[in-house]
């Protein structure tokens, strides 16, 4: 069920209690209860088919679930928050870079002198305004994933979900990348992100989680969950497993 819920401060965005989902047979999340609020940015680790996917498109409302799911009542707009999502492989049309972005804005009905300029300033921001005319599949990987990221950036979400945004990117590309996911949420976007990089959690999130076999195992600001030595024993032992950071 989904129910919208008052916003006092400090707000949260979305709240989940007892969130479970399932693919047939298969379960991918139990029980997951989990608060996210404005302009947090919260890490999902854990190891391949632990459930971090599907809590990533939970929250971006895509899965049919068991438990509850309560988005708030944005304002001045009464609106409940706005979700874009990222996948590690950018879905890019045979369009040009520009049209890629225009084409979302012109569904969402956004008028036409307000589009043009929300997609310049949007590839501007990613350092991809050279590019507008070139066929968005001719661009270099990391130029792909600036791309999307523009392109969700240009929707003004209030809630970014990013799958894995640097796991095929070389090492300067993932920095360009970082780099773009850290300016969007200084400007107050909620992100959430899931990684097999500790590193990159260390280096973007406030606060991180682990998930194992689709349970959400604990959920710490950064620096508790990184530096302590009280974690579950679970958690540890993949911190463990998953050393050196890089
Ligand atoms: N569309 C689907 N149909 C059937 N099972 C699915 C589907 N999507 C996910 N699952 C299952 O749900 C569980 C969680 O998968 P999920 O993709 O969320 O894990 P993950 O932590 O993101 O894994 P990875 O790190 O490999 O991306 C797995 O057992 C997976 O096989």
């Amino acid at each position: 069920m989904e129910t919208i819920i008052a916003t006092g401060e400090p707000r949260p965005l979305i709240r989940l209690q007892g969130a479970g989902v399932g693919f047939g047979e298969r379960i991918a999340l139990r029980e997951i209860s989990l608060t996210l609020r404005r302009g947090e940015r919260l890490a999902l680790v854990g190891a391949n088919g632990s459930g971090k996917t599907s809590l990533l498109r939970l929250l971006h409302g895509l899965l049919p679930h068991s438990g509850q799911v309560e988005r708030a009542l944005l304002q001045p707009e009464g609106r409940p928050p706005r979700a874009a999502m990222l996948f590690q492989q950018p879905f890019l049309l045979r369009l040009s870079v520009f049209r890629n972005i225009w084409l979302g804005l012109w569904l969402r009905g956004l008028p036409r002198g307000e589009r043009d300029e929300r997609c310049r300033q949007a590839l501007a921001c990613v350092g991809l305004a050279g590019e507008a005319q070139r066929p968005a599949r001719a661009l270099s990987g990391g130029q792909q994933q600036r791309l999307a990221l523009a392109r969700a950036w240009a929707m003004q979400p209030d809630l970014l979900l990013l799958d894995e945004p640097t796991a095929s990117l070389d090492p300067s590309a993932k920095r360009e990348v970082e780099t773009l996911i850290e300016q969007i949420a200084a400007a107050g976007v909620t992100v959430v992100m899931s990684t097999h990089n500790l590193g990159q959690a260390k280096r973007l999130a406030s606060r991180v989680a682990y998930l194992e076999g689709g349970r959400l195992v604990v959920e710490r600001p950064v620096d508790a969950f990184f530096f302590t030595d009280d974690l579950p024993p679970e958690a540890a032992q993949f911190l463990r497993g998953e050393l050196p950071w890089t």
